[in-house]
């Protein structure tokens, strides 16, 4: 990896999607909501270098990548490509920025055009930047095709008659046509067959080598990003959370989002098998309606409680998603207890006389568990108020007591090698340094 000033620098790159709401919503009257899809993106990449950018399905990666490289336009941030600001590139700059930053999608089977053959799909970008003679087209055609392992014979055929592999090393060809310096690959291994992805990605490997190119690699797959990366970015609801070296972030991962990623990928060696698994748990929630504060605290296993509320993790965790589903209004009440045991009146509630055979059943189905003092108390005040079928009383009940510096503020990136979007390392925490210190694991 070069340390020379970074090929792209993103600042607070922002993507808001605001096109998709729906009909209802208008008819509703209601105020349109985007999709944060980029929230307040930053990240460099360095000449030569291949930064991962890693997370689960639907957290941005994608609409990140294409928004940097000016497929899509961006709503708020700045991308700068070699000192110069993407956004404002006009005429031969915005051309010439076309030519040196290229993209490999995912899926060889939609990103190449059925219709067309193979030399004409890799010619295409020649063509479009009226690049040499035709003769040296066709030439460089020939070159690009035998350099990423087809054979010339088959130029004249179109993409259904080859395998997912060669079909990707189609697109990775058209990729290159231009000489580029920088290529997002987005997910370029993820729909081939696992016999073939490796030799997809050695064959990155040698490419980015031989013509000095800078990758960014677009990933869920963190066997991938290991095998590839210098440095990897784990993204989670349109923010970046950690990143750092890729050694550093598998060997010694901060935050507990990566943390759960890793720990969700299934391990080869028996020994680590059944070991015990901090697996994520819990729905991605919507980008349009993120959580406040940090915008992984509804799944985290390693939430911060109060400072003065003594509280077993695990427990602490059972609360917190109780008090979100509260603030959500997801619990049905109508169906608390046994075949109709409660006539529930949603302005009324339950009659006074079933309070508490109420608040035991409902306390059964939420948290399978007992709970120490003074929660049970805590608790079972606000389902008493829930059975009163006051959700207001029981949010504030349950927030007087549990409310987390998590959801209050938004933990900052910050800069340097491997800098961490967590509470448990900005000092917040009195007493503590990290997750390691804090965990009750
Ligand atoms: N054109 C669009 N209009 C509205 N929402 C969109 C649009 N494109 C993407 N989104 C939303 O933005 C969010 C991020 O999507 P994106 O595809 O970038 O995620 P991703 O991490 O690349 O996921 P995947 O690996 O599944 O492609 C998702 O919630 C997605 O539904």
């Amino acid at each position: 990896m070069s340390t020379d000033e970074p090929l792209v620098r993103v600042d607070d790159l922002e993507k808001y999607f605001w096109e998709n709401d729906s009909i209802l919503d208008r008819l509703l009257g209601d105020e349109p909501v985007p999709v944060r899809a980029v929230d307040g993106v930053s990240l460099e990449v360095y000449p030569g270098e291949t930064l991962g950018l890693v997370g689960e399905s639907g957290c941005g990666k994608s609409t990140a990548g294409e928004t940097l490289l000016r497929l899509q336009e961006s709503t708020g941030g700045r991308v700068e490509f070699d000192g110069e600001p993407v956004s404002e590139l006009r005429g031969s700059d915005l051309e010439e920025f076309r030519r040196d930053a290229q993209i490999v999608f995912q899926d060889p089977f939609s990103s190449l055009d059925p219709r067309m053959t193979i030399e004409q799909i890799v010619r295409q970008p020649l063509d479009i930047h009226d690049v040499g003679t035709v003769e040296e087209r066709r030439e460089r055609v020939r070159e690009l095709l035998e350099r990423v392992g087809l054979s010339t014979d088959q130029l004249d055929r179109y993409p259904h008659e080859f395998s997912g592999g060669q079909r990707q090393r189609i697109g990775i060809a058209r990729a290159l046509a231009l000489d580029p310096e920088f290529v997002v690959l987005d997910e370029p291994t993820s729909a081939l067959d696992v016999s073939v992805q490796a030799q997809v990605l050695n064959l990155l490997d040698d490419l980015q080598d031989e013509f000095g190119l800078t990758y960014l690699l677009i990933s869920h797959d963190l066997s991938v990003i290991r095998h590839v990366c210098d440095r990897v970015a784990v993204m989670y609801l349109g923010e970046i959370v950690e990143i750092g070296p890729v050694e550093e972030i598998f060997e010694d991962p901060s935050h507990p989002y990566t943390r759960a990623l890793l720990e969700s990928v299934p391990r080869a060696a028996t020994g680590e098998r059944d070991r015990e698994r901090e697996t994520l748990t819990g729905d991605v929630p919507s980008p349009r309606n993120p959580p406040s504060g940090c915008r992984f605290r509804t799944r985290c296993p390693m939430v911060i409680p109060p400072a003065d509320l003594d509280i077993d993790q695990d427990l602490y965790r059972d609360l917190m998603t109780l008090r979100q589903r509260v603030e959500d209004r997801d619990i049905s009440l109508e169906t608390v207890g046994e075949d109709d045991q409660f006539e529930f009146d949603e302005s009324e509630g339950v009659a006074d006389a079933d309070v508490s055979d109420f608040v035991a059943a409902l306390q059964a189905r939420l948290l399978d568990r007992d709970l120490p003092a003074p929660h049970d108390e805590i608790v079972a005040d606000a389902l008493a108020a829930l059975a009163g079928g006051n959700w207001d009383d029981a949010e504030r009940r349950l927030r007087a007591e549990y409310e987390s510096i998590c959801e209050r503020e938004s933990p900052d990136l910050g800069n340097g090698a491997h800098p961490v979007a967590c509470h448990l390392y900005d000092g917040s925490i009195e007493g503590h340094d990290g997750a390691d210190d804090y965990s009750s694991h």
